[in-house]
């Protein structure tokens, strides 16, 4: 699906990654991972788009970049903006509809139900700056889901998330993946990773590593974290 070739990604000019070479393949589902400041929230940018590439080139499987879905880093949100959990789940839509088209039944009831499976339906009214943490990733999980896009990328998804809302989140993921979308998350949590993502990328400042979990994680524990966790 997305292609890495020689990709070197930074900020004007100046390399924060190393050269990458290596397919996220359609379907696939990967962590990123690596010490703070390696490069693994630039390269989500530069996946989106958000960032141009310092060097190398960025392919997609058809010739265009696919529809995708992101979850920044919590601590990017403006979680003081005038807005309610309804609003915000409410943006997953405009892709599909665009800014200045009509707002469908079919529209509100996607985000409804969004909502339900994230367990926030009685929250929809709620200000945003009200929300816990965890009910803000929900609700953040809740835009995800409303989006519908073939690849979705997630940075820190479980940063200051305790393990129960962890849980029922990395089950969404699971799920999202088995619905057949490509999934690229940046995660802290070796152990975590080795356990529920096949597929695993590890940047470095003096080499990156992309591959089976087991083989680049060999000395890590799996911990699992419990899915059978409802909303
Ligand atoms: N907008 C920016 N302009 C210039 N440099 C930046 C910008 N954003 C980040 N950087 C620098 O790029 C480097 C990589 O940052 P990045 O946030 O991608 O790392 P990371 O691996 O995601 O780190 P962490 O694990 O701490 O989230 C850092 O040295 C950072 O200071």
């Amino acid at each position: 699906m997305i292609t890495l070739e020689h990709l070197v990604a930074g900020y004007h000019d100046k390399a924060v990654t190393r050269p990458l070479n290596g397919t996220f393949a359609a379907g696939s589902m990967t962590a990123i991972i690596g010490a703070n400041g390696t490069g693994k929230s630039t390269l989500l940018k530069t996946l989106l788009r958000l960032q141009p590439p310092v060097s190398g080139h960025i392919s997609f499987a058809g010739g265009s970049a696919p529809r995708a879905a992101w979850l920044p880093q919590l601590a990017e949100m403006d979680r003081q903006f005038p807005a309610t959990v309804y609003d915000v789940a409410c943006m997953g839509n405009w892709p599909d509809r665009g800014l200045f088209s009509g707002f469908h039944r079919q529209h509100r009831q996607h985000v409804y139900e969004a909502l339900e499976r994230v367990g926030l339906s009685e929250l929809h009214r709620q200000p945003i700056e009200t929300l816990s943490g965890g009910q803000f990733q929900r609700m953040l999980f809740a835009r995800l889901l409303v989006q519908n896009a073939p690849l979705v990328l997630l940075d820190e998804p479980f940063s200051g998330i305790d393990a129960q809302t962890s849980g029922f989140l990395m089950k969404l993921i699971c799920q999202m993946h088995d619905a057949g979308r490509t999934i690229i998350a940046v995660l802290h949590d070796n152990a975590l990773v080795k356990c529920h993502f096949p597929q695993v990328l590890l940047l470095s400042p003096e080499a990156c590593r992309w591959g089976r979990a087991a083989e680049i994680l060999p000395h890590y524990p799996s911990t699992s974290l419990n899915l059978a966790l409802s909303a």
